[in-house]
């Protein structure tokens, strides 16, 4: 039977006066490749909000199976592009957890950020600004600092969205050898087919899950006829 990293029951939550998430129950099994997928304002970056635990439901339960701080990988565009910082230096904030921000990183920290930058092909890009680099480079650090906190539950709010196939084949690589190796992966994606390589998908419409299971028995054709209109 597949342990749940986090099971959430009768979940709601949302903004002031906005509620978006209604009676959510879904699960999300541990060691493997969840997609959240769904139109646009369904709800799916909230969700993936209440699965970091910075935006506390207003009503319902989260059971967690492990107690590490999940690590949340937020949309490029919610990061600045003003911040005076290197490749480097952005991906090992993802140890200030781990370390705090003003110890000097260890030996174990700098394996895991180099580790993290080979893993997203952004080595050669180590001492360049942030501010100096495209969009879909920004976005591969912005995992890599993820990938470097090593926390057991790994949430990416549409990792994917405006990079070339490279790129994206390198993530969904990257999210199959984390959750091979035991870390929890959530993704919330527009993008079907990285959605159909995942190991579990919920399917979100205004804030109510719809459905949840196997990719291939939550996306079937009716479905994508009925919530994205596609034929
Ligand atoms: N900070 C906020 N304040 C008020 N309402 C918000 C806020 N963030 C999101 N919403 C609203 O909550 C609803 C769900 O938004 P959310 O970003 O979770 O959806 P989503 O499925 O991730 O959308 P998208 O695919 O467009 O990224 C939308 O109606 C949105 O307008």
């Amino acid at each position: 039977m597949t342990t749940c990293e986090v099971s959430l029951r009768n979940i709601a939550a949302g903004y002031a006066r906005r509620p978006v998430l209604r009676q959510l129950t879904a699960s999300v099994p541990q060691s493997a490749i969840t997609a959240v997928v769904g139109p646009n304002g369904s709800g799916k970056s909230t969700l993936l909000s209440v699965l970091a635990g910075v935006h506390p439901p207003t009503a319902g339960t989260i059971e967690r199976s492990r107690s590490s701080r999940p690590c949340f990988v937020v949309q490029r565009s919610a990061v600045s592009d003003a911040l005076p910082l290197t490749v480097r230096e952005t991906v090992a904030m993802g140890r200030w957890a781990h370390r705090g921000p003003w110890r000097r990183l260890t030996a174990g920290d700098r394996r895991a950020v180099d580790d993290s930058m080979e893993r997203l092909g952004i080595r050669e890009l180590a001492s360049r600004q942030l501010g100096e680099l495209s969009g879909g480079q920004r976005q591969r650090v912005l995992v890599a600092q993820g990938l470097a906190q090593e926390a057991d539950l790994l949430l990416l709010d549409e990792p994917t969205t405006g990079l070339d196939v490279a790129a994206r084949e390198s993530i969904a690589t990257v999210m199959r050898d984390v959750a091979a190796e035991g870390t929890t992966v959530v993704h919330a994606t527009h993008d079907l087919a990285a959605a159909r390589e995942s190991d579990h998908c919920v399917l979100l419409l205004d804030g109510r899950l719809i459905e949840e299971g196997k990719p291939q028995d939550v996306l079937t054709e009716s479905a994508l006829r009925e919530f994205w209109g596609l034929r």
